[in-house]
């Protein structure tokens, strides 16, 4: 079993996180919870801030929050001193709230809406990623009306595929974010960015893909986007100050999986940046990252409880737990895998194999298909391992199943970050129109 940054097996044989006996937590928050290690986010903070030092570049490591986003996140994010990628109002709402300094907000997205760009602009956030021309017409006028001038990047995509799941690949032509590198589309989207006096161009933005494990396809696209720099002074005379290429850095779902250190990725893109620029002599830009996945994803845990079980003889024994693809989606979406382990016994030694379903109305509905356990018994602690990014993020009311609570764990004590969702949640912005209020029980 692995076991991921401060979890542990117990002397009663529970699963321990952060100091935290699972089956208390279980106890005092119920199930389905999800469990965040905060050491261990902390620690993916620093590993990053520190890579980026040694290199001595001037730097910033931007949390891309749609990977998991609560204002404790947020908070905890300031704290270590990392700057924030939000891509929707809600997110930017979140960080604000939260007290986020908004000149170490970057937004994302391939398609903002005006009232978003005019919150942003309101809120005086540090840098708009602009996608598209229409984009960029839209953000010059409304920072315009505003009497603003704003920084931007140009998402441009290099034309690298990253060796990842296609669905969460986006650096290869045809993709629906960005300005296209390889047929010019690029070039005329920093002359016209250029030409807007509203839009302070700073420089670039590439993101090759997601959950990657090597850095070959990050020089590739370092290699792109400073050649196209290098063109760019060339042709207009004009030097980026910022070189921003994105996240993907993989984690370990299960075994098999081989993440590098995230030093070695901010190595390798810190290398290739500096002897490509030495090379053309261009001075060396600001280097941005944005981490998403490799900050939280291994930090979270799911436990649930064990309901009910079918064993259909010769085929498979199902034991289906109190949530699944409502607060896990990526399993359905992407096939993913995860691994996990009986939280209440999980000393004892594996005797069958089961599959994982969830409790949703949907035979896709599965988390694990083959997952080694001791007999499982109705009320045992599933506790399923990596679920900290694009979990919560992506959780669902599909059958109007509530989402689950949400807690940090650290040095023996569990704070609560997310309450459950409660019932008047689930209705809460329902309505029943007046003619069909006669037989309404209520509201
Ligand atoms: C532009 C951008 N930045 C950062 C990320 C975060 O990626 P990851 O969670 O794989 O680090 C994504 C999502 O893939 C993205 O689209
Ligand atoms: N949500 C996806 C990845 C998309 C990343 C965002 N660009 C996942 O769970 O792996």
């Amino acid at each position: 079993m692995f076991l991921h940054g401060t979890s542990r097996i117990n002397a009663e044989g529970h699963l321990e996180i952060g100091g935290c006996d699972v089956t208390e937590l279980a106890k005092e928050f119920g199930t389905p919870l999800y469990i965040v290690d905060e050491a261990l986010v902390r620690q993916r903070a620093r590993e990053f801030m520190e890579a980026f030092r040694k290199t001595g570049l001037r730097h910033q490591v931007a949390y891309a929050s749609k990977a998991f986003c609560t204002m404790a996140m947020c908070r905890l994010t300031e704290e270590e001193g990392l700057s924030l990628d939000v891509v929707s109002d809600g997110e930017l709402y979140t960080a604000l709230q939260a007290g986020f300094p908004a000149e170490r907000i970057h937004f994302h997205g391939n398609n903002k809406t005006p009232d978003e760009i005019l919150m942003a602009l309101d809120a005086n956030i540090g840098c708009f990623v602009v996608d598209n021309f229409i984009e960029m017409q839209l953000l010059n006028t409304l920072a315009s009306d505003k009497g603003k001038r704003v920084n931007v990047l140009l998402r441009i995509t290099p034309g690298v595929e990253a060796h990842t799941h296609e669905y969460i690949s986006t650096g290869q032509q045809d993709s629906k974010f960005g300005f296209d590198l390889g047929n010019g589309t690029a070039f005329r989207a920093v002359e016209q960015a250029l030409a807007q006096s509203n839009l302070k161009l700073l420089g670039v933005h590439s993101h090759i893909g997601s959950q990657i494990f090597e850095v070959e396809g990050f020089r590739m696209a370092v290699e792109k986007v400073a050649a196209f720099a290098i063109e760019v002074r060339a042709k207009l005379g004009e030097t980026f100050s910022v070189i921003n290429l994105g996240g993907g850095f993989g984690i370990r779902y299960v075994e098999g999986d081989t993440p590098l250190p995230v030093g070695t990725y901010v190595q390798a893109i810190a290398d290739a940046m500096i002897s490509t620029c030495l090379e053309a002599d261009y001075p060396l830009p600001e280097i941005w990252i944005e981490p998403g996945r490799s900050m939280v994803g291994d930090a979270g845990t799911t436990l649930y409880t064990v309901g009910t079980s079918k064993h259909i003889p010769g085929v498979r024994k199902y034991i289906a737990v109190n949530g699944g693809m409502t607060d896990n989606p990526r399993p359905a979406l992407y096939g993913s895998k995860y691994e996990a382990v009986l939280a209440n016994r999980a000393n004892e030694a594996p005797t069958e194999v089961v599959s994982v379903a969830g409790k949703a109305c949907e035979s896709g509905d599965m988390l694990i298909w083959d997952l080694n356990v001791p007999e499982v018994r109705s009320g045992d602690l599933l506790a399923v391992f990596s679920t900290g990014a694009y979990n919560y993020a992506m959780a669902s009311n599909y059958n109007r199943i509530r989402r689950p609570a949400v807690v940090f764990v650290k040095d023996g004590k569990a704070d609560l970050v997310v309450a459950r969702e409660s019932f008047d949640d689930i209705i809460g912005n329902d309505m029943i129109p007046e003619r069909l209020r006669k037989q309404a029980v209520s509201k």
